[in-house]
């Protein structure tokens, strides 16, 4: 090998750390992400200046990377540049790259290879400090608004409504702080998440109006809709610890599930049904439930598959995603009334928790996922979110446990 070609191999691994740090520096809103059962990385850069907020119509958005709060206007990223990495971060150069003339101006004006990598994260990291100072005290370690006996509290008093008969189901979740290790680097904790959760979605997303980045490892699929045109959706509940007493991993054939669970499980199946039936879909194909594994926890899986060539709709991933978010997965049934419980009890704002993020037409595809399993980090913080879904069989210890468990998927691997 000569040394020109050693040192374009060392660019070319180095390229999606510096590609981050330099658009994280200068201001530029960025995702990252690697899609499930997929070891290509996928990166975009606004250039823009302004996060456009806009409805999320599959139809109409050039490519970009959609972000969308629990409640309000999504946030659209402009794939203005884009760039594809392979699983040794070697950048994958070919004719989908599409944007090489814009690329190569950014480049050149941005990436200078003879600074080390390391001043780059350093002058980042100083950036990060003077974030910190914004954000209110804390203590060393960990804190949150939420102790045991609060959420419990929330929860039965969400049971009380549900016996009351008007309610049948509602999603709580919480919040939880941790100071971030010293050592912490976002780009080393994204690429840790793709290693330890092959079949989740990882996400890596910076809004700068925000002053915040959003880390995340979601098992649950919103709505895709692939170049042939196959819509798929799926109704993802019910919680289990995947991790059996002794430490040793459990398979989905040893799980065994409670009505409650299967209850749970099944109204969001309903759910979906309905938003089907709203729009007079028969043609679609339901498989499951069955447990699936998400990193520490099982869940109870059903899919949903349309061919929407086949139906002559080739907007349904649109209609679906107006009709299906939220979803009862991460609010509840009926729908208006949860949302008013989740508004009375939760004490923080879920902001980006359990809405709905992913690429949106990008090589004539779409996959929108459930922000779950998310991690927000601002400066040196980093708030883990967590729900669970209330039924009136539910137990208020055990679903602070589950929340617990839903936190420590993204903990366990990145604090
Ligand atoms: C609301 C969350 O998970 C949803 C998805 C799977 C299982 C769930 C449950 O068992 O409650 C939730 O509906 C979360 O992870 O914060």
């Amino acid at each position: 090998m000569t040394p020109t070609s050693e040192f374009h191999i060392s660019q070319q691994t180095e390229k999606l750390e510096r590609l981050w740090q330099i658009a994280f520096s200068e201001g530029f809103p960025l995702a990252l992400w690697q899609l499930p059962q997929s070891t290509e990385k996928q990166l975009i850069i606004d250039l823009s200046g302004s996060t456009l907020r806009t409805k999320t119509d599959l139809e109409e958005l050039p490519s970009g990377f959609v972000m969308s709060p629990f409640q309000g206007e999504s946030l659209f990223l402009r794939g203005d540049l884009y760039y594809r990495f392979d699983s040794n971060n070697q950048e994958i150069e070919d004719e989908l790259q599409g944007n090489s003339l814009q690329a190569s101006i950014f480049e050149k004006k941005y990436i200078d290879y003879s600074k080390p990598l390391s001043a780059i994260k350093a002058s980042k990291a100083n950036k990060s400090q003077t974030r910190k100072s914004t954000i209110s005290k804390s203590e060393q370690g960990f804190e949150s608004i939420y102790s045991e006996s609060i959420f419990s509290k929330m929860v039965s008093e969400a049971i009380e409504v549900i016996e009351g008969g008007a309610l049948q189901k509602v999603v709580l979740s919480r919040t939880k702080t941790h100071t971030l290790p010293e050592s912490f680097e976002v780009i080393e904790a994204f690429q840790k998440l793709c290693r330890a959760y092959p079949n989740a979605f990882i996400s890596l997303v910076y809004l700068p109006e925000f002053e915040a980045i959003w880390l995340g490892a979601t098992p649950e699929t919103l709505v895709s809709v692939d170049a042939q045109g196959m819509f798929k959706t799926m109704s993802l509940a019910g919680t289990q610890s995947a991790i059996a007493e002794n430490g040793t991993m459990l398979s989905p054939n040893d799980i065994r599930w409670s009505g409650k669970e299967i209850e749970e499980q099944a109204f969001v199946s309903r759910y979906i049904i309905e938003c089907f039936k709203k729009i007079r879909l028969r043609e679609y194909f339901e498989r499951g439930p069955k447990t699936v594994q998400a990193g520490n926890l099982m869940h109870l899986r059903t899919d949903y598959k349309v061919d929407t060539k086949a139906v002559n709709f080739p907007q349904l991933g649109t209609v679906m995603l107006e009709l299906l978010h939220p979803t009862s997965a991460v609010c509840g049934m009926p729908k208006p009334l949860a949302l008013e419980v989740i508004a009375q009890q939760e004490l923080h704002q879920r902001e980006f928790y359990s809405g709905f993020l992913g690429p949106v037409n990008i090589q004539q595809e779409s996959h929108l996922f459930v922000n779950l399993r998310t991690v927000k980090i601002e400066g040196s913080h980093a708030t883990f979110f967590a729900g669970c879904g209330i039924t009136g069989d539910s137990n208020p210890s055990k679903e602070w446990f589950e929340t617990e468990m839903k936190c420590q998927t993204l903990m366990n691997v990145i604090l």
